[in-house]
């Protein structure tokens, strides 16, 4: 299915370098949020036109230069199981180790595209020393140099061969596309459950691409629904779950799936670093959000209220905070009726297409009330306004000077936005192009 790539290797090999060279200039396609995921566990870009994204398996260990075989050995199994194509490095510098000899060993039971690249090749002496790595039986090596980029074009545009355009496989199907995902325990394969729980809520079960991933379409509550499972509903496999790297492993081929997120979160718990790593990874992706905050049973009599609660959990998400919360359980089934009302709403919001006039009277109405404040002793000028002809809702604004418009203008013609046309849920682009 999707086009995630996964990097492996022992320690100091340049994974975290090469990671920043496949994704480094992604500025130009995905926002930034600033300090929420660390950068090198998860990126996306593109190569000639078709997205990707990559995994660092070295961002998940603090002090990886004592980092134990055994440890590797589990992250490149997950990776084997959850990418779609691995990358495996090598240090062309100072040759194969036995740890290299032992990841090979694992990579070569494996069924999917396995690529074997040895960093560091900086020149052509170097390049001839790389050829030792063929003994490691995966092929002629990849020689690149993370630090200088040599190499790297070549090697992508053979990976990208194996990528499938993930918008028209995911446009084949007009039925809303729901992944339910959150951290280790906050209740995931419950919620599910509460829909599976009658048979007959079940339409079909649909073989997904991937090897064991399960989609099911549902009818309940009066509304159709896919659910992509790939959040625990099959069990325990060789590799233990609680690892973070593999939580958000499996979050990362639910969200890229998906239209609209479900992010369950322990109500006994509140919000933490790794529920706000995934609440990142949805806003990245432009998938549609409701936060479902599960196991409200056990905290309703211990007086917390639902506003208090609501403010918290805004404060925390902000600046993308016009998103539906809802305090549900799974173990008693309430408000689990509210939950996919609202993730149906958020699908809508998602589609939704702002006729130009109407958003250029918006535009007008706005302009009334504040303008763009003058730079540089420079009149600023919105001159009109339109929506592209993207599947999430993006917006140009046409000016004269758009790179005098700074940050929190943009921010007020956002909430604006919001306000006028329902968009909750939603992550929504606004860019200022010269006109
Ligand atoms: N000469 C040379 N040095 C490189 C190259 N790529 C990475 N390095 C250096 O190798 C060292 C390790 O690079 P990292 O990218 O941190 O390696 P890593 O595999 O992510 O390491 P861990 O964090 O331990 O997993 C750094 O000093 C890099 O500057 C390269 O292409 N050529
Ligand atoms: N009290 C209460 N317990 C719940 C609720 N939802 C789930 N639990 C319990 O929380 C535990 C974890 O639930 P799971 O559904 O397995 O959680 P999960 O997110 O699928 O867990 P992983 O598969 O580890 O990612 C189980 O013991 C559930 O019975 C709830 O709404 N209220």
């Amino acid at each position: 299915m999707g086009n995630l790539i996964a990097i492996v290797g022992r320690p100091n090999v340049g994974k975290s370098t090469f990671f920043n060279r496949l994704v480094g200039w992604r500025h130009a396609i995905v926002d930034e949020i600033a300090g929420v995921t660390r950068d090198r566990i998860y990126g996306k870009s593109d190569w000639n036109g078709k997205e990707f994204s990559v995994i660092d398996t070295g961002g998940w260990v603090e002090n990886s230069d004592d980092i134990f075989e055994e440890e590797i050995r589990k992250q490149v199994l997950i990776a084997i199981d959850e990418a779609d194509i691995i990358t495996f490095l090598v240090d062309a510098q100072e040759g194969i180790t036995d740890m290299d000899i032992a990841v090979a060993e694992i990579l070569r039971r494996s069924s999917k595209p396995v690529y074997l690249v040895a960093n560091k090749v900086d020149n052509n002496a170097i390049r001839m020393q790389a050829g030792e790595f063929y003994s490691l039986g995966l092929g002629d090596p990849w020689c690149i140099s993370s630090i200088n980029g040599s190499g790297t074009g070549d090697l992508l545009d053979d990976i990208v061969k194996h990528f499938t355009d993930i918008d028209e496989s995911a446009e084949q199907n007009e039925v809303p596309r729901i992944a339910v995902v959150g951290r280790p325990n906050v209740g995931k394969s419950s919620l599910i459950n509460t829909f599976i729980g009658e048979e007959r809520n079940i339409v079909t079960p649909l073989a997904g691409t991937t090897r064991d991933a399960i989609d099911t379409h549902y009818r309940k509550f009066g509304h159709d629904f896919i659910i992509v499972d790939t959040a625990g509903l099959r069990r325990k496999t060789k590799v233990k779950e609680d690892l973070e790297f593999y939580s958000v492993m499996r979050s990362v081929r639910a969200i890229e799936s998906s239209d609209v997120c479900l992010l369950l979160i322990d109500a006994t718990q509140g919000i933490e670093r790794q529920d706000m790593n995934i609440f990142s990874l949805i806003v990245r992706n432009k998938k549609g959000l409701v936060l479902v905050v599960n196991k409200w049973d056990l905290v309703e009599k211990n007086n917390k209220t639902v506003d208090e609660y609501t403010k918290l959990i805004k404060e925390r998400i902000a600046p993308f905070n016009d998103v539906p919360i809802i305090f549900a359980s799974a173990l008693t089934k309430q408000r689990v009726f509210k939950v996919i009302e609202a993730a149906m709403q958020v699908y809508e919001n998602r589609k939704r297409r702002i006729p130009t006039s109407e958003l250029n009277n918006f535009l007008q109405e706005t302009l009334q009330i504040k303008e763009p404040p003058v730079y540089k002793g420079k009149l600023v000028k919105i001159k009109y306004a339109a929506q592209l002809p993207t599947k999430t809702p993006q917006f140009a604004f046409f000016c004269n000077l758009p790179q005098y418009i700074k940050d929190p203008y943009k921010r007020f013609i956002e909430n604006r936005l919001r306000e006028k046309f329902n968009l909750t849920g939603v992550p929504i682009q606004i860019y200022f192009r010269e006109k």
